[in-house]
């Protein structure tokens, strides 16, 4: 039989770190076989389990990617940008699948993922739910239905910790709905509003970004018109539900080609 696929995890003390490390030990589809996080961090050189809390699981947390990397078959990879920049080239070198969770990247930053995908698997996405992959497939689909007397607005919630703003599946929700109306959400987005902004303009797009407590996320796509609202929204109550997509997808690029992936593909959804 074959072996299961081991998987690195990177940014192993984080938020999402933490949860994907208890969701792949307790699967019996992947085997952890390392841990990653920053220089100088307290947790480097000890047992993962232990620095978690609980049983050592034989896996001591290092700040070495390239050599965690070597005997991994996916990386998964929920940190920052520029971490993950660097991972994206590890992981290549490795031949490694990437999963990439990590938010808030710039478009250029976006672009240079490409070179390290001609060489491995390279999956990303804003948001790794099942619930919101569909919720981008049905606000691409309501906002081509109705026209521009409908006003777009998405609002998103996030835990006091969140560092970029709007939120990475506040972003995939605009892009969809800009799609759907056969324009480059680049042309009619309409973020940070502030002072005397003058009325809403027809046709955009608008962000709206709340941070509090220990909210998981909650998306709301907002299509206001004269009379009526239609309002379609997610609401994630445990950070399960992300790694378990991330793990779907680590699993999934064991059968694929060296590319550029995303969740709609993991998940076999409906073309676009
Ligand atoms: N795509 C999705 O479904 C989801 C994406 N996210 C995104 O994942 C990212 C992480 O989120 P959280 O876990 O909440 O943040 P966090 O701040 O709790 O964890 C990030 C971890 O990455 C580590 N890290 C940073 N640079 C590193 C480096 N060079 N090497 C190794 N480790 C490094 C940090 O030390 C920290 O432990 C954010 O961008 C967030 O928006 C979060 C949830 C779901
Ligand atoms: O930082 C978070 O927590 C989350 N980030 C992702 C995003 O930016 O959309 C996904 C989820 O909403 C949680």
């Amino acid at each position: 039989m074959a072996e299961l696929p081991g998987i690195v995890v990177t940014g192993a003390s984080g938020r999402m770190g933490q949860m994907l490390i208890e969701t792949i030990r307790a699967s019996e589809k992947a085997r952890l076989v390392g841990v990653v996080e920053r220089a100088g961090h307290d947790w480097i050189g000890q047992d993962i389990g232990a620095a978690m809390g609980g049983a050592e699981l034989g896996v001591r947390v290092t700040d070495d990617p390239l050599e965690a990397f070597a005997n991994a078959q996916a990386v998964i990879d929920f940190t920052a940008p520029e971490a993950t920049l660097e991972f994206a080239a590890l992981a290549a070198q490795a031949r490694a699948v990437h999963v990439i969770g990590t938010t808030g990247m710039t478009d250029a930053q976006i672009a240079d993922l490409g070179p390290a995908a001609r060489h491995c698997p390279q999956i990303r996405a804003g948001n790794m739910s099942l619930g919101v992959n569909l919720l981008v497939q049905l606000t691409r689909q309501v906002a081509a239905a109705l026209d521009a007397d409908f006003d777009i607005e998405v609002i998103e919630v996030h835990h006091n910790k969140k560092v970029d703003a709007p939120s990475g599946t506040a972003l995939m929700l605009g892009e969809a709905a800009a799609e759907g109306r056969g324009q480059n959400l680049a042309d009619i987005s309409d973020r940070g509003r502030d002072g005397i902004t003058g009325a809403r303009k027809r046709g955009d797009i608008g962000f709206t970004a709340i941070r509090g407590g220990d909210i998981v996320g909650e998306h709301d796509v907002l299509f206001a018109g004269e009379g009526e609202r239609i309002v379609l929204r997610h609401m994630a109550t445990d950070r399960a539900i992300f790694a378990r997509g991330a793990l779907k997808a680590a699993i999934w690029g064991q059968d694929q080609g060296p590319g550029q992936y995303d969740m709609v593909d993991v998940l076999g959804l409906s073309a676009r």
